[in-house]
């Protein structure tokens, strides 16, 4: 793409953008209409001002006029200055206060667009998407927005009106007074020709290194334990010095460009001024001018400067806004992936259960196939365990299931009917997960297990005795109510899993997937929960995903998978008459058992 076609297609993407932006603030027109009508009336009152000064100069400061005329005069042109003056206060603050609510508004609206779509989105678009990253478009990038909505726009239209409102004044008042003090604008128009090329630049560098700083920041945040336990400290700490440092220098660039081109404006209009003291002082002497409109040219010109230096300002925040924009829309508009199709079933009120894999073949990325045509059946009420070496693809298997993800090829079918077909809800219903580790919400113990479903606090104790956990929940501090997340308990590890329990069970799902669910618990707890498990298990399908054997021994079925294949099928003992790898990882961990019981024991 050349330089050309290159402005072309950002000219395309500001107008469109800028199209996105009108229809944000579409519903608030009336209010923006308003707050528009005030900033002209406050560009009315500022204008009369000078204006007013000039007729008091004029009219009553002049021999002709006697002292009784000129003391009335002066008089009201000073209540009349006095009106204009509060006035344009009161004008300010009322347009201030209702752009500040409609760009509250505004906002408000867009930060629940982005938590929505989020909400919908697939688990391919979180793999992608960093949390820094995130967060920064919901809360930094609807903040510039916000900043647009609420100052920008109105302050860029008060200002150009302004500078429409003297040059109308001016010519009106003298048309050559005017041509000279405005000899400077054609080295102005040059000026900000090259002030915004620069800026641009300047600020498109800074956006691309802040990016950077931020991805970093959330990496060293999320990462600390990592990088302490490993006394990475020094290192990290150099990385981000670094990047902060070509940070600021490129803000410095920026700020350069400004301090420059600011003082600069200033002096333009400080040449202007002096034009006219020049120009305007010998016209008055010949009386080709009055006093009145040298005084109010000079008023005015320092005023049309004003603007003029803001306008750099109101550039930057427009340029800010504009690539704040394109980020918050890029991620309203993107499409969530796993969506429910058109004519979408709902499942029978109590499902069966059975699971079938039907010639699966699936990668989070193509052509990294993670499953390689699996097909299996898991028929109602079996408990079916998968084992194998880490990155074998079990964890995939139970994704697919509740469709975290969507196959490539094959079909995976819940009880017959195509999960593709199903309504996605309902199917996460119907499947309860149980992970190896569960995330706690802010809140207490028992919104953790409701998640603000429609369960009684029967249910959840009913479900707590049949699981045997209800020692865990009094040895919590205020058993139900205890306080977890951010401010409150932190739990351990296997706690957590245990709430995890609750919070599938309390569900009653009719088909239960435990993914390394037992692998923080101490082995007592363990017991307990293997029991339950096995009333529970009766007569639901249940899917295990275990590193250690001894936990799926009693399994109906274990499917052994090896680099995304099925590699054995049967039960433990089947199994262990092949002789395969089910047998060698069997042998490997007896040992290991045996082992670790030998130390235990020599250490008694
Ligand atoms: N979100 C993801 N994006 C890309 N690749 C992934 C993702 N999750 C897993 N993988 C890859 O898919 C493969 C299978 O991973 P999976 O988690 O299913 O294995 P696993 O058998 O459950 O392993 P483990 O026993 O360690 O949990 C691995 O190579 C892994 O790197």
């Amino acid at each position: 793409m050349n330089i050309h076609e290159e402005k072309q297609t950002a000219r395309v993407v500001d107008r469109q953008l800028l199209m996105k932006l009108l229809a944000f603030a579409k519903p608030y027109r009336k209010k923006i209409a308003f707050s528009f009508l005030l900033a002209t009336l406050f560009v009315g009152a500022t204008l009369a001002q000078p204006y007013l000064i000039k007729v008091a100069i004029d009219e009553y400061l002049t021999v002709q006029t006697s002292i009784q005329d000129s003391f009335q005069g002066f008089i009201l042109i000073a209540v009349v200055f006095l009106l204009t003056v509060v006035c344009a206060a009161l004008l300010t603050y009322f347009q201030d206060r209702l752009l500040q609510f409609t760009g509250q508004s505004i906002i408000f609206d867009i930060r629940q667009k982005i938590f929505r779509r989020l909400a919908k989105m697939h688990m391919q678009f979180f793999d992608r998407n960093p949390v820094g990253r995130l967060v920064t478009r919901v809360t930094h990038d609807t903040e510039a927005l916000n900043q647009l909505y609420s100052q920008v726009i109105v302050n860029l239209i008060k200002e150009i009106l302004i500078l429409i409102g003297i040059i109308a004044i001016l010519l009106h008042m003298s048309v050559k007074l005017t041509l000279l003090s405005f000899t400077v604008i054609p080295i102005l128009i040059v000026m900000v020709i090259f002030y915004k090329k620069l800026i641009r630049q300047a600020h498109r560098y800074t956006r691309l290194l802040l990016s950077r700083l931020n991805s970093n920041l959330a990496e060293n945040l999320s990462g600390m334990r990592i990088i302490q336990l490993f006394t990475r400290e020094k290192k990290q700490i150099e990385q981000f010095d670094q990047l902060n440092e070509e940070h600021y220098r490129a803000g410095m660039r920026a700020t350069i460009v400004n301090s420059i081109f600011n003082p600069a404006i200033g002096f333009l209009g400080n040449v202007a001024l002096a034009v006219i003291i020049w120009y305007g002082g010998i016209a008055v002497l010949d009386s080709a001018l009055t006093f009145g409109v040298v005084y109010a040219f000079t008023h005015y010109i320092r005023q049309f400067f004003q603007p003029l230096m803001a306008l750099a300002d109101r550039y930057n925040q427009i340029q800010t806004a504009f690539a704040s924009a394109e980020r918050v829309f890029e991620m309203i508009e993107e499409k969530p992936e796993i969506t429910n199709h058109p004519n979408a079933e709902l499942l029978p009120e109590k499902i069966n259960g059975q699971i079938d894999f039907e010639h699966v073949w699936f990668a989070y990325q193509e052509p990294e196939w993670v499953l390689k045509d699996i097909s299996f059946r898991i028929k109602h009420g079996e408990t079916v365990a998968f084992v194998g070496a880490t990155g074998a693809g079990k964890s995939s298997i139970i994704n697919l299931i509740n469709r975290f993800y969507d196959i490539q090829t094959g079909t995976i079918k819940v009880d017959g009917m195509d999960v593709k077909q199903v309504k996605v809800e309902d199917l996460r219903t119907k499947v309860g997960v149980i992970q190896q580790d569960p995330f706690i919400f802010t809140g207490t113990v028992l919104h953790n297990i409701r998640l603000h479903h429609n369960l009684t606090e029967d249910d959840v104790k009913k479900m707590t005795t049949l699981m045997g956990l209800d020692d865990f929940i009094s040895s919590l501090p205020q058993g139900y109510e205890t306080l977890l997340g951010e401010q409150g308990v932190i739990l351990s590890s296997g706690q957590r899993q245990l709430l995890s329990f609750l919070r599938a069970l309390a569900f009653n799902p009719d088909v239960l997937i435990l993914d390394e669910a037992t692998a923080n618990i101490d082995t007592e707890t363990e017991e307990l929960v293997q029991q339950a498990l096995k009333r529970i298990s009766k007569n639901r399908t249940t899917i295990i995903v275990a590193h250690r054997l001894s936990t799926i021994q009693h399994a109906n079925r274990i499917i052994v998978m090896d680099k995304g294949e099925i590699q054995e099928t049967g039960n433990h003992h089947q199994l262990l008459k092949q002789k395969g790898i089910y047998y060698r990882l069997h042998q490997i961990q007896n040992k290991e058992s045996i082992a670790n019981t030998s130390i235990v024991s020599s250490k008694v």
